[in-house]
């Protein structure tokens, strides 16, 4: 029997490839007395050699696709791997306690590292720390005979296979060669399959247990659009997987032809058609897909495409580009948003039970007053170069945003002493994001600019439904009247202060929800670039009088999510 494994479908397309695990290796061992200390020795010496050889290989390769500067980390690495102290004691306990290399080197990296973390206050000491970290794991592999998967080391088509992937790991993958990626766990919304929609790469996410039925090398067939994957799949099978995917590009080439087109509903309101973006990078997907504006630049991603926190002129660079980039057109910058699944490796924040509920976003920003300064300082500057509309992420509170609104009048005023130009034109929002912002946007409607859903977050404050897990992405309901109350609320609540309000979350871009919100009147629709074609097509097709209805019968007469589903497929025959 040939397996077929179902998952969340996470970014549309097909690809058949060989599976690339990209998974931890077990790297236990067992402590052993060894007389033959040369032996071990050699042994150590050999590992060395070829994890020196190895890290070279990935230096190069990053210096290459990512910069001088990116590379600079594993520079960091290859110096632990030749320093004198560290390897002359790890000969010495090899020799003195007669121990096998595995548990020499171990014991007094374990030494090092322990007393590096140990200087808490030190941050410098803390990279050391995971430096060796790394190493050692690196070492232990070549010892141990078992291979570190390296996803920026990929030269042939494959599909990655993971437990999990992060949005860095996502970041490093070339899409000349990664043809799809399968994981066990994770969700529809999770950064790492945003980010698979925004690179193209065909995504299954959430199969449970890909990584325990699939072996390295295994032909895999994978149907990113209805989130299936075959393993060893069938003639017949890659057929059918073939033909989805012709189908899939025909129907994206129709959609091309829309590029220039205006996005009009048939009784010819005009809705804004926004892309995401996470880096300047992205500006050539936003142009090829026609977008009309950024709704949300994530910033976050150039602090962690960075080896540390970008500096003032970096971050100028990036928004002034992006700025120009789109040549006059509407640019939603947000703030810095690490936490939850985004990380920083040179800030380290306290371990918490509950990431998403902790410390992240505009609280992080808040509490480190210089590090938001210089951000929204470089954001002004910026100003000069394009309509910037700056947003603020995870707002609860109307105290947070009147402090982080003090903060940015307070560095302009200062850039206005200094005489460097600002625009007086800047408008400043907040994304809604969490249910207590929600229910009080007529507060919040008096004193911001615009608002922006956040629906990722929206949906899973409100469901209490993790956005990341897969076991509960049941009642992860868009759909859920709960969920379209809060949502009319907060459009209506915009309207009454003249205010417009958009959505930056993924439920801007579902074919399903498009109906409801532009019946719902959202000014502003911001997804996936790759999105954006095929809900322009949508939208042409609805009447908002109709939409309108639709979404009040959804709101008043629906009871549950799948009542709205069938409603909605009823109004769009
Ligand atoms: C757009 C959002 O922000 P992020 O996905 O980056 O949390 C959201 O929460 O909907
Ligand atoms: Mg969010």
């Amino acid at each position: 029997m040939m397996a077929m494994l179902k998952g969340i479908a996470a970014s549309d397309g097909v690809a058949i490839a060989k599976a690339y695990l990209l998974m931890q290796p077990d790297l236990s061992f067992s402590k052993k007395t060894v007389e033959d200390s040369d032996g071990e020795l050699a042994r150590l010496n050999d590992a060395l050699a070829k994890s020196t050889e190895e890290l070279q290989a990935i230096r190069n390769k990053a210096a290459e696709t990512l910069g001088e500067e990116e590379a600079q980390v594993f520079d960091a690495h290859l110096m632990v791997l030749s320093d004198p102290e560290m390897i002359g004691s790890i000969e010495t306990s090899i020799r003195d306690k007669k121990t096998n290399a595995e548990a020499g080197l171990t014991e007094v990296t374990d030494m090092f590292i322990g007393m590096f973390e140990a200087m808490e206050d030190n941050p410098y000491m803390q990279e050391r720390a995971a430096d060796i970290k790394d190493v050692t794991k690196r070492v232990l592999s070549h010892l141990l005979g078992v291979k570190l998967p390296n996803p920026s080391m990929i030269d042939e088509e494959v599909v990655v296979v993971a437990h999990d992937l992060t949005p860095s790991d996502t970041a490093q993958l070339d899409r000349r060669f990664v043809k799809a990626f399968v994981t066990d766990i994770g969700g529809r919304t999770s950064h790492s399959a945003i980010m698979a929609r925004s690179l193209e790469i065909p995504a299954i996410v959430g199969t449970m247990d890909i990584t325990a039925k699939v072996a390295e090398g295994d032909i895999l067939a994978v149907n990113g659009i209805d989130g299936e994957v075959f393993i060893h799949p069938t003639d017949e099978q890659k057929q059918a997987v073939d033909a989805k995917g012709a189908e899939f590009a025909a129907q994206k080439a129709e959609w091309e032809k829309l590029k220039h087109a205006e996005t009009v509903t048939t009784d010819g309101k005009h809705i804004e058609l926004a892309a995401n973006i996470g880096t300047p990078k992205d500006l050539d997907g936003v142009r090829n897909n026609g977008a009309e504006a950024i709704g949300l630049y994530r910033t976050e991603f150039l602090y962690m495409d960075s080896p540390d926190f970008p500096t003032e002129e970096d971050q100028y660079k990036a928004y002034k580009a992006v700025l120009e980039g789109m040549d006059g057109k509407p640019v939603v910058v947000r703030t810095m948003d690490i936490g939850g699944d985004k990380e920083l490796p040179y800030l380290t924040l306290p371990h918490e039970m509950n990431p998403f509920l902790g410390y992240r976003a505009i609280r992080i920003c808040l509490a480190e007053d210089e590090m938001f300064r210089t951000q929204l300082r470089a954001l002004l500057r910026a100003s000069v170069h394009g309509p910037l509309r700056i947003m603020f992420p995870m707002i609860a509170t109307l105290q947070e945003f009147r402090e982080a609104k003090a903060l940015l009048e307070d560095e302009k005023a200062k850039l206005t002493a200094e005489g460097i130009a600002v625009s007086d034109e800047i408008q400043v929002g907040i994304m809604i994001e969490i249910p207590a912002a929600a229910v009080i946007a007529d507060k919040f409607a008096k004193e911001v600019d615009f608002f922006s859903v956040g629906t990722n977050d929206l949906i899973q404050y409100t469901m209490a439904a993790d956005r990341m897990n897969e076991r509960v992405s049941y009642l992860y309901q868009p759909y859920n009247p709960a969920i379209l109350r809060l949502l009319k609320n907060v459009i209506d609540a915009a309207h009454a202060e003249g205010k417009w309000a958009g959505m930056c979350g993924e439920m801007a871009g579902d074919q399903t929800a498009v109906p409801l919100l532009v019946g719902l009147g959202l000014d502003e629709f911001s997804m996936s670039a790759t999105s954006i074609l095929k809900t322009r097509s949508l939208m042409k097709r609805l009447d908002t009088t109709k939409m309108a209805e639709l979404a009040e019968k959804a709101i008043n007469d629906c009871d549950t999510a799948d009542e709205v589903v069938a409603l909605v497929e009823q109004y769009t025959k």
